[in-house]
């Protein structure tokens, strides 16, 4: 049997986008230069590998964030203990919203490409791509 949830997937993200700094891609791509900034990737390695990715992007697994980011966990990644502006991003928007506004109650501030990487294609962002 489908179980009733509380709240929708869809009503969730909307919930963190109204909490969240959001940049649209067009806005973005004016940053992908800026050394003071640093694009966090969410999706998965085949994601990346299959769409290629934001040039100087870092792969975060989604489901590692909040150790990552975290300097009391055993997890922590150096890079996120730099003083920059980082902006996450998926494939469309929706897993970076939930990510953000996690991070955000724990006190972690970052922005979030509002449409992802489908969007920064489409406005002509620059991706790179492993062989
Ligand atoms: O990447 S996503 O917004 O499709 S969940």
């Amino acid at each position: 049997m489908t179980q009733k949830l509380k709240i929708s997937s869809a009503e969730l993200v909307a919930q963190a986008r109204a909490k969240i700094e959001e940049i649209d891609a067009k806005d973005a791509i004016a940053l992908v230069e800026d050394p003071q900034v640093q694009f966090v990737d969410l999706r998965d390695v085949r994601e990346r590998k299959h769409s290629g990715y934001i040039p100087g992007s870092f792969h975060c697994p989604r489901g590692m964030t909040e150790f990552w980011v975290d300097p009391e966990s055993p997890y922590f990644k150096e890079i996120f203990g730099q003083d920059k502006k980082f902006v996450f991003h998926c494939a469309a928007g929706w897993r970076s919203a939930l990510t953000v506004a996690t991070l955000k109650s724990m006190g972690f501030e970052a922005a979030h490409i509002t449409d992802g990487f489908a969007d920064w294609v489409k406005q002509g962002g620059p991706v790179e791509k492993d062989d």
